[in-house]
C-alpha cells in the first residue's frame, strides 16, 4: 500500500499584538495578548533530518527557531497586521526560505483554546472556533443492549471550520472574522443547548454523523465558506462533514517504552525512553442510513483492542515488524495492522507529544482534516 506520511511539529510563544484594521472599540483593537500555539505538517524527503527517524524532532527545533523572534515581543514589529492567518502565513514563509523545510503541507496557528486558523498547502486560510453545548440524546436503532441505546448526555463540542479564501463571494469586506462566526453560532446554541436532541426537528437519530449533517444543512446558506462541521461527541470521538464526506476519528493514549535504532550511539533518542502517545485512528465511510452512523465508535474500539494491548505499556522496539521507534514508523505500523481488522480507517495520527508526531495516510492526496 502507498501512503502518504507527513512530519508534525509544534511550538508555543507569548505575544501582544495590536489589530489596528479592526474598528476603534473592538476589544483587538488595542495592545494585547496571547498564548500562540504554532504547528506545522510536512511532506520530508528521506534524508532531510540527520538521522532516519529523526525527522520530528528536527522539524520541533526548526520551528522553535522560526518562532522565537515573535516570543515575548509585540507582534506588530515582525508582522505588519497579526492576525492569526498572518501570523501562520509569516512563519510558513521562513519556514521555507530561512529554516529550509520543504514539503509544508500545513501550517496552523491557535491564538485561543478554542480558534485558530489553518493555512492548507495552496496557502488557503481556514479560520475555525470551537463551540460547547450541553444536550441528551439517545440512539433508537442501536441494538438492544447497546449503551447508547439508553437516554444519556454529552458535554457535545461543534467545530466550524470556513475557508477564508471563499469569503470575497459573500461581499464582506474583510475575510471571516471569529464575531462572524460566533453570529452564525448564536441561534444554534439557543436551538441544541439544554435539550434532548432526538425531540428537535431532523434529530430523531441523533449521531455525531447526523448532528454533523444536520449543522452542515443549516449553516451552509448562511456561511457559504463553510469547509468542515466536526462534532464531538465525548472527548475522544466524533464526526466530520463537508457536504458531501463523512469522516469519525476515535483517539486513544498508549504509554508506551521507545527507542530510535537509527539515531547516533550519542543520542538520548537512541536509549530506552518513552512517551504517553495521543494516537487517532480516521475512518471514512458511507452513512448507514437506519443506524446514522458510518462505523459504530464502539465497534472500532473492539475491533482495534487487541492492536492497542499489543503496544499500551508495552517496550514498542521488542515488536519483530516494526521496524524502528519513531512516530512515523510506528503510525505505519498500526495503519497496516489496523486496516486489517477495519479497512475504513484511512488515516493515523500518532503524536509524542502536543502537536509534535506523524501522520500516515493510506490516500496520496491527503486533504486538511479539521481534528
Ligand atoms: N459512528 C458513531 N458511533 C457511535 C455514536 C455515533 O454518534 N456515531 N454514538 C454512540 C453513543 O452515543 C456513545 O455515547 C458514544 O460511544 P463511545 O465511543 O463508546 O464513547 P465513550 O466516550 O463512552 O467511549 P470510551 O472510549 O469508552 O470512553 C456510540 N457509537
Amino acid at each position: 500500500m502507498k501512503t502518504l506520511t507527513l512530519y508534525s511539529a509544534s511550538s508555543g510563544f507569548e505575544s501582544a499584538c495590536q489589530l489596528t484594521t479592526l474598528p476603534m472599540g473592538h476589544r483587538s483593537h488595542g495592545l494585547h495578548g496571547h498564548s500562540y500555539f504554532a504547528t506545522v505538517r510536512a511532506d520530508l524527503p528521506a534524508g532531510w533530518a540527520p538521522f532516519p527517524g529523526g525527522e520530528v524532532e528536527e522539524l520541533r527545533q526548526r520551528l522553535e527557531a522560526c518562532v522565537q523572534p515573535l516570543d515575548h515581543a509585540l507582534l506588530n514589529r515582525c508582522i505588519e497586521e497579526p492576525t492569526d492567518e498572518n501570523i501562520a502565513r509569516w512563519i510558513r514563509e521562513r519556514l521555507e526560505t530561512e529554516f529550509h523545510v520543504p514539503g509544508i503541507q500545513q501550517v496552523g496557528i491557535q491564538s485561543m483554546q478554542h480558534a485558530g486558523v489553518d493555512l492548507d498547502v495552496q496557502g488557503m486560510a481556514h479560520v475555525w472556533r470551537r463551540y460547547r453545548f450541553q444536550a441528551a440524546h439517545q440512539l433508537p436503532n442501536v441494538p438492544a443492549g447497546h449503551k447508547c441505546g439508553r437516554m444519556h448526555g454529552h458535554g457535545f463540542e461543534v467545530i466550524m471550520h470556513a475557508n477564508q479564501d471563499l469569503a470575497g463571494a459573500t461581499g464582506r469586506a474583510i475575510s471571516i472574522d471569529y464575531d462572524h462566526l460566533d453570529e452564525v453560532w448564536a441561534p444554534f446554541h439557543m436551538l441544541l443547548n439544554y435539550q434532548c436532541l432526538n425531540q428537535i426537528d431532523g434529530l430523531s437519530n441523533p449521531t455525531s454523523e447526523v448532528i454533523s449533517a444536520w449543522l452542515w444543512e443549516r449553516i451552509k446558506p448562511l456561511l457559504p465558506e463553510l469547509s468542515w462541521i466536526t462534532v464531538y461527541e465525548t472527548g475522544s470521538c466524533g464526526a466530520n462533514f463537508d457536504g458531501s464526506n463523512y469522516r469519525i476519528w476515535k483517539e486513544l493514549t498508549l504509554d508506551s517504552a521507545i527507542q530510535l535504532k537509527r539515531a547516533p550511539t550519542d543520542s538520548p533518542l537512541r536509549g530506552i525512553h518513552g512517551h504517553t502517545y495521543t494516537l487517532r485512528l480516521h475512518l471514512s465511510a458511507a452513512l448507514d442510513e437506519v443506524m446514522g452512523w458510518t462505523v459504530d465508535f464502539g465497534d472500532v474500539k473492539t475491533l482495534f483492542d487487541p492492536i492497542f494491548k499489543a503496544i499500551d505499556h508495552r517496550p514498542l522496539f521488542e515488536i519483530a515488524d516494526l521496524p524502528d521507534g519513531d512516530t512515523a514508523s510506528l503510525a505505519a505500523w498500526v495503519l497496516d495492522k489496523g486496516r486489517a481488522v477495519l479497512p475504513q480507517i484511512d488515516r493515523i495520527d500518532m503524536y509524542e507529544t502536543r502537536g509534535c508526531g506523524a501522520i500516515v495516510s493510506a490516500s496520496r492526496d491527503d486533504t486538511l482534516i479539521p481534528v
